[in-house]
């Protein structure tokens, strides 16, 4: 087991609410690890504070860099920051360039990991490292066939896939996916639980998703974390969850 990320009385309020209340958590690079809880529960500001989107007023946060041994803090670092350090959030869909290629958004998420400039000659002189980094991407993620579409004639679903590709185009430790299957379908939804499962287990890159459908966090979760009223009420395997009575009442309503 490796520690990819960790928090330790992680703290966030809002004037008088705790939106983030003493989460102390430890990720584990094998795992993919879904964070759950019922609306308000504090997922979101969870993630904002991972990706420095929003300071925390109390605890640390560690990550282990990509090509690093030992966990650095990051705490409090500008997003960009912590992003060159080796986590990487993905956005729902709305950091993909639409008026360009699936492959061109890839390199130019490559230029951005590498320091390389958008200046055209200094992309040019490296073109061909540069093109067969972004088909590496391409392929682990599955889009070798759209590779020269423009973006913006996607399905959905190969949009959340470009979206894990710019994220991966940065040579992340550590992915954080929101809500990876929102608005799929269902054959969709198989696929893209199966490429993150697949991704988890081959590359260095460690998943962590939130997700609202529980079939989706059952079929795909090795860990399972669930906030409610900003504390963390369960860590464990999807079985553990289920079986914990505080997640019954909290966040299924006793029905599980
Ligand atoms: N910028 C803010 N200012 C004040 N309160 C905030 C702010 N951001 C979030 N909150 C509050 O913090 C709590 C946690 O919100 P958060 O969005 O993190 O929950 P969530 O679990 O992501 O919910 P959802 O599933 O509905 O997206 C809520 O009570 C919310 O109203």
């Amino acid at each position: 087991m490796t520690t990819v990320l960790e928090t330790e009385g992680l703290e966030r309020r809002f004037g008088k609410l705790l939106a983030v209340d003493d989460v102390t958590v430890s990720i584990d690079s094998d795992d993919v690890t879904s964070i759950i809880g019922p609306n308000g529960a504090g997922k979101t500001t969870f993630y904002n504070l991972l990706s420095g989107r929003l300071k925390p007023t109390g605890g640390t946060v560690h990550l282990r860099a990509h090509d690093g041994t030992d966990l650095v803090e990051i705490t409090g670092m500008e997003p960009f920051e912590i992003n060159r350090k080796g986590l990487s959030r993905a956005f729902q869909i709305n950091n993909i360039f639409e008026g360009l290629s699936v492959s061109d958004n890839v390199r130019i998420a490559r230029i951005s990991r590498n320091d390389r400039t958008l200046d055209v000659r200094s992309v040019a002189r490296d073109d061909e490292e540069l093109t067969a980094e972004a088909r590496e991407v391409i392929e682990m993620v599955g889009l070798e066939e759209v590779a020269e579409t423009k973006c913006a004639n996607l399905s959905h679903g190969d949009k959340r896939k470009v979206e894990i590709a710019l994220s991966l185009g940065t040579d992340p430790s550590v992915v954080l996916l929101d809500e990876p299957t929102a608005g799929m379908n269902a054959t969709e939804t198989e696929k893209m639980v199966d490429l993150i499962r697949d991704l988890n287990e081959q590359t260095d890159t460690t998943f962590v998703l939130t997700e609202h459908d529980m079939g989706v966090v059952l079929g795909i979760s090795d860990r399972i974390l669930v906030l409610d009223g900003g504390e963390l009420i369960a860590d464990g395997t999807p079985e553990e969850v289920m079986q914990n009575q505080q997640v019954r009442e909290a966040y299924l309503g006793g029905e599980a």
